[in-house]
């Protein structure tokens, strides 16, 4: 989709680049010719996804380990990394989850969401913005968010919230950092299964809501080179001037809900037939019964 040379010269952080979409959007980058570091705190896992990853594109790919939730830990991070260069791009990936009836949630099940998914983001844009401010760089900044900022979700509610939060936070400092011309969008994806997702939000193994592609209007899950090609497009210059949106890569997914006649879709042109003639006969009937007109 874009040439090889497109993200020449940029330097991307991905928090939470060891598995599933991180790595992903990581092997995405790279073949566009970045320098990625990615982070995440089992040092096995980033390891591994490092030596796999070294064989594509630019094959530049580091590793800290680093616990988003931790300020100190982050700006570690990031004042490690500034001694090997600055870097132009941040992409907020690293998330916790899991289903759960709300009512049975303890403080901390709420906290280790909200601490990763809201405090860490803002942690980590936070050590990156204000060193790019300082050295005027015009960094791009892009949240991996969910379509639930949108519509909310049941059972999901810290995540729903922090994601939300986080699309707040996309919106406020594109226009606090406009002038400095750094960048702050988000994406919205709809299902992509990976491991960690699937574990948290799909322990059954049957397919429901969120993780259920036949309710995705194109009808399959996301492809992870979409996501990839996405990120490539927000962390490429060429389209400078987008800033403050949250994009959803979903099929349609959050649009197609049950309060809408998204199902409708199943139905045959058979079927279509048969309720055509049904509100005709109806609205013949309705003729029949008018005194004027
Ligand atoms: C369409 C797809 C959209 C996808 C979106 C995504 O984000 S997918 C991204 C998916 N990827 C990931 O999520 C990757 C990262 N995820 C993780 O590291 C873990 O899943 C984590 C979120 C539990 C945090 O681990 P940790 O080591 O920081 O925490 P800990 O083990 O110490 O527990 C803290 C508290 O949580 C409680 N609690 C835990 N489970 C449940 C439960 N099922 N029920 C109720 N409560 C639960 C636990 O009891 C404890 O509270 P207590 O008892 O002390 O009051
Ligand atoms: N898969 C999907 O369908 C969708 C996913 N998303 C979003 O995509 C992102 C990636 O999800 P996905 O790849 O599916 O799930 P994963 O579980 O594979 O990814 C989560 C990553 O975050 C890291 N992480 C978790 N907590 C911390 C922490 N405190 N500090 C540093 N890193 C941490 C994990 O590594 P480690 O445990 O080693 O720290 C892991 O690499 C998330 O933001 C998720 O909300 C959004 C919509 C749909």
């Amino acid at each position: 989709m874009f040439k090889d040379s497109t993200l020449a010269n940029k330097r991307v952080l991905i928090t939470g680049g060891g598995t599933g979409l991180g790595k992903e959007i990581a092997k995405g980058l790279l073949s566009y010719g970045a320098e990625v570091y990615i982070c995440g705190r089992r040092e096995s896992v980033l390891q591994e996804t490092v030596t796999e990853l070294a064989k594509i594109g630019s094959g530049k790919i580091h590793y800290r380990v680093t616990d988003i939730r931790d300020p100190d830990a982050i700006e570690t991070m990031v004042a490690s990394i500034w001694e090997e260069g600055a870097l132009t791009g941040l992409i907020n990936n690293a998330a916790a989850n899991f289903i759960s009836p709300t009512k049975d949630l303890s403080p901390r099940g709420y906290q280790a969401i909200r601490s990763t998914v809201m405090d860490g983001a803002f942690y980590t844009v936070l050590a990156i913005g204000k060193r790019w401010i300082k050295e005027g760089i015009k960094g791009s900044i892009v949240s991996n968010l969910v379509t639930w900022v949108w519509t909310g979700s049941a059972y999901v509610v810290p995540s729903a919230m922090a994601k939300t939060a986080i699309d707040s936070m996309t919106k406020s400092l594109a226009v606090e950092w406009g002038r400095y011309g750094i960048r702050v969008n988000a994406v919205a994806p709809g299902p992509f299964p990976t491991e960690g997702a699937w574990d948290k939000l799909n322990p059954t193994g049957t397919s429901t809501g969120a993780t259920d592609a036949s309710t995705v209007p194109m009808g399959r899950y996301g492809e992870m080179q979409e996501l990839a090609n996405l990120m490539t497009f927000l962390q490429a210059d060429g389209c400078d001037y987008i800033t403050g949106q949250t994009i959803g890569i979903d099929g349609g997914h959050h649009l197609a809900a049950p309060s809408t006649f998204a199902s409708l879709g199943s139905w045959s042109d058979d079927d279509w037939s048969s309720v055509r003639d049904s509100i005709k006969a109806s609205a013949e009937k309705e003729k029949t019964q008018r005194s004027v007109g």
